[in-house]
């Protein structure tokens, strides 16, 4: 059977950090971390704090020749990819399996068009309450990473070979069996919720309480489902309704990660979100008049607090 034997990760922000601390804890010479000078040089000062207990990553310049990982974990932001995507080269081999824990629905393809589909297994993550501050991460909930191959009704080789690193490392996961769908249902959730709150500042106690913020969330989300149902996946009204039990059951007063990141003045991922279901919506020929609203709101926010506009606040 393929055997994991070396991690390599890039991106240790929320997630990233949580994931890498399990693979640490593990064999902390299975993992490296992929990171530029600056970043290394600001990583190894105090090392990270991750709940409570200080780690020393193994850092690795991208230009570094070495030997290709057997697995790839990408979890920065969207707006990051690019760059990303480039500073991974020297760690895919011809048997590395990627794996991008970003939210949305591009990035693997993203990657794939660079390093090619068949190193690619789909991935996201649910459930973590991950938060950061600077090299200081902390969660209470480590949830769970979903993953697979488009179809997983029979595993793979690639699908066997890291869910058995998984279990070693006591990384939670699920394997759905139409993995395609799952990325869709949860790209939906965020168009919903992510963007809505960012906009109304509301963290979920806000949509717990009051009518309005659910109407407006589920009308963004129901832009996704049309087009979902233009593109194979078929998300319906069942999958909008099922997303109330999970909200009603998240922490009043817990926020999105588009949320953080807006009263943080940080970049949000809004592109992977309203504008990617906006072209998918042009291409399709389904409009998506909700998301094009909430697409100019969130990038508004995001320049008012990038140049400075809280003259005018
Ligand atoms: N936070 C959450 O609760 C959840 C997040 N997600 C998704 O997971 C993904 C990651 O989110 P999150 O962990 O919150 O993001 P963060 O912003 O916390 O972390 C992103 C990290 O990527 C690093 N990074 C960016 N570019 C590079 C590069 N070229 N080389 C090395 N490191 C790089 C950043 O480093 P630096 O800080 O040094 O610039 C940062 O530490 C997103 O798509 C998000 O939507 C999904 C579920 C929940
Ligand atoms: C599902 C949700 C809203 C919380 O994990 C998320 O993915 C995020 O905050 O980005």
């Amino acid at each position: 059977m393929r055997e994991i034997n070396t991690v390599s990760i890039i991106g240790l922000g929320a997630v990233g950090a949580a994931y890498a601390a399990r693979l640490h804890d593990m064999d902390p010479d299975c993992l490296r971390v992929i990171a530029d000078n600056d970043r290394s040089q600001r990583y190894s000062k105090e090392g990270f704090i991750i709940n409570g207990k200080r780690y020393r990553f193994n850092y690795i310049a991208p230009d570094e020749k070495v030997l290709p990982a057997d697995l790839l974990l990408i979890a920065s932001k969207y707006h990051h990819l690019e760059q990303v995507t480039e500073d991974i080269r020297q760690h895919i081999g011809s048997n590395t399996i990627i794996l991008s824990l970003l939210n949305g629905i591009s990035s693997e393809d993203i990657v794939g068009q660079r390093y090619g589909m068949d190193k690619i297994l789909y991935s996201m993550c649910l459930g973590i309450d991950a938060v950061r501050e600077d090299e200081e991460i902390s969660f209470v909930k480590t949830g769970k990473v979903y993953f697979g191959e488009k179809d997983n009704e029979v595993y793979s080789e690639k699908v066997r070979a890291v869910k058995a690193l998984f279990d070693r490392a006591a990384i939670p996961y699920i394997i759905p069996q139409n993995m395609l769908r799952t990325l869709w249902w949860k790209f939906m959730v965020n168009v919903g919720i992510n963007q809505v709150s960012a906009v109304l500042r509301a963290p979920y106690g806000v949509f717990q309480r009051f009518e309005e913020p659910n109407e407006l969330m589920e009308s963004a989300m129901r832009e996704v489902v049309r087009v979902s149902q233009q593109t194979g996946v078929y998300l319906t009204e069942d999958d909008i309704r099922d997303y109330r039990e999970v909200l009603q059951a998240a922490e009043p007063r817990g926020k999105t990660s588009m949320l953080q990141d807006i009263e943080a003045g940080r970049k949000t991922e809004v592109e992977m979100l309203a504008g990617a279901l906006i072209e998918l919506g042009h291409e399709h020929g389904v409009d998506t008049p909700i998301n094009e609203a909430l697409y100019q709101a969130i990038r508004t926010l995001e320049q008012m607090t990038s140049d400075g506009a809280k003259e005018f606040t």
